[in-house]
């Protein structure tokens, strides 16, 4: 435990054993910070109830679920905060009925995963990775042996999820010349892009789709056999958002048969795993889940975090509430 300091406010970790890093060493001197480390969050639980039975506030990672198991494991909790934009690991619902707050990384890194989401786009369409492999391979002046690549100029793309990120996808890829369009929930009555109320629509009108939206239960595997092969043979698919977005061996066997063009991925159904047989296919394009981990932005989070768990302790608003 790096802070024995009892008389201090307590919040306990549950994800990977450095998550102390994303709070900066100026907030974490006013917090009684209990790590876990390498163990299980309900093992730890069990062996320190009493320390535990005192702990009001949690912060957690995407990938480290918190159920309505582990709420439970704490009768006193009453703050989750995430230092991230997805929720998918924190059951909503449950903190709700419990009153428990959460407080996320709000607007923080909606640019730069719009910036990988662009990024991954051009990369797949102009195949640059592809090419530069080609040419360390020392393959004679590739642009000779190399499959042609395809303008972004002019191209539709259609962005599923029309939030924070999917906005700003939406201005960067207009200075592109590119024609969006999008799905999301609801048409948003402030957004002047075509809105299609189904994945496969947007998919049969769009030459690529760009993933940015939350992972629920409605969301799960909506891209599936149906939207690929509607978006057809020379179709690019982009997800920065969560990996179960796509049913991910579908989208292996349309990418390996032909049935769509390529695919730039920063996020996978099985994370931290990531299929292998992606490696094999040089119409993909991957990134490690690397959308929010600029230098600039993980300052940013290790301040938003202390400022939210600050806020609570002293009965204020959360700065970037989810709820
Ligand atoms: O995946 C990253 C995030 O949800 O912020």
């Amino acid at each position: 435990m790096a802070d024995q300091n009892l008389n201090l406010p307590k919040v306990i970790m549950h994800g990977p054993p450095a998550l102390s890093s994303v709070l900066q060493p100026s907030y974490s001197q006013n917090f009684h910070i209990i790590n876990p480390s390498f163990l299980p969050l309900h093992q730890f639980i069990s062996t320190h109830t009493h320390l535990c039975s005192t702990v009001y506030a949690m912060l957690c990672y995407p990938g480290y679920p918190v159920t309505a198991h582990e709420l439970r494991l704490l009768p006193s909790l009453r703050l989750v905060v995430t230092p991230s934009a997805g929720t998918d690991h924190i059951d909503l619902s449950e903190c709700r009925h419990r009153g428990i707050r959460v407080a996320g990384a709000g607007n923080l890194f909606s640019a730069d995963v719009a910036d990988l989401a662009v990024a991954l786009l051009i990369d797949v369409t102009m195949r640059i990775s592809a090419a530069d492999r080609c040419l360390k391979r020392r393959t004679p002046f590739a642009s000779s042996h190399f499959p042609r690549s395809f303008k972004l100029t002019g191209k539709k793309v259609g962005i599923v999820g029309m939030g924070k990120i999917g906005i700003e996808v939406a201005h960067r890829l207009e200075a592109f010349g590119c024609i969006i369009s999008y799905n999301s929930r609801n048409k948003k009555p402030l957004v002047k892009y075509p809105f299609y109320s189904t994945v496969v629509e947007l998919a049969t009108n769009n030459n690529a789709l760009v993933l940015c939206c939350a992972l629920n239960d409605q969301t799960r595997h909506t891209v599936n056999r149906e939207v690929m092969l509607a978006l057809g043979k020379e179709g690019v698919i982009v997800n920065v958002a969560r990996g179960a977005l796509i049913e991910e061996n579908e989208l292996l066997r349309c990418l390996m048969e032909g049935e769509i063009g390529g695919a730039g991925l920063d996020v996978f159904e099985n994370e931290p795993h990531v299929n292998q047989r992606f490696f094999l296919l040089d119409n993909v394009v991957l990134s490690p889940h690397a959308g929010f981990s600029t230098s600039e932005s993980f300052t940013g989070i290790a301040q938003l975090v202390g400022r939210n768990l600050e806020a609570f302790f002293s009965n204020k608003p959360l700065i970037t509430p989810v709820i």
